[in-house]
């Protein structure tokens, strides 16, 4: 199951005009789900809610007050994991303004384990 593209505006960084300018970040997320059940049954129950996972997620960064990239995208993936049942994460955090010369910067983080 995958999210492309997710974009939150937030305050984060290090710099003065960071902690009173919300940015623009940009969320891509992988995780692991076997969707054999929801397939099967057709029940939403069954399956991993990619809507659910987008307004967590959504939720979480537009109430966050990180300084670091690093700092957010290891509190997403562990919510993804424990809110969510989650065995395996892969998340990248896009922060696209932040270096003007270049279409944007950010961290990708693997968490968890494929059973
Ligand atoms: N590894 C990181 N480097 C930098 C970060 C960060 O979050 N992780 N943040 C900044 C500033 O906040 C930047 O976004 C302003 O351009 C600089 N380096």
């Amino acid at each position: 199951m995958y999210i492309r593209g997710l974009e939150v505006e937030t305050i984060i960084g290090i710099y003065d005009w960071e902690r009173v300018t919300p940015q623009r970040l940009v969320v891509d997320l992988e995780m692991a789900w076997d969707i054999s059940d929801a397939a099967r049954s057709e029940d939403i129950d069954a399956a991993l809610n990619y809507k659910s996972v987008s307004d967590r997620l959504i939720e979480h960064i537009e109430a966050s007050r990180c300084q670091l990239i690093e700092t957010l995208a290891e509190q997403l993936a562990q919510l993804v994991m424990s809110e969510f049942s989650v065995p395996w994460v892969c998340l990248e955090l896009n922060k696209p303004g932040a270096v003007p010369a270049a279409r944007t910067v950010g961290v990708r983080i693997e968490r968890g384990s494929l059973a």
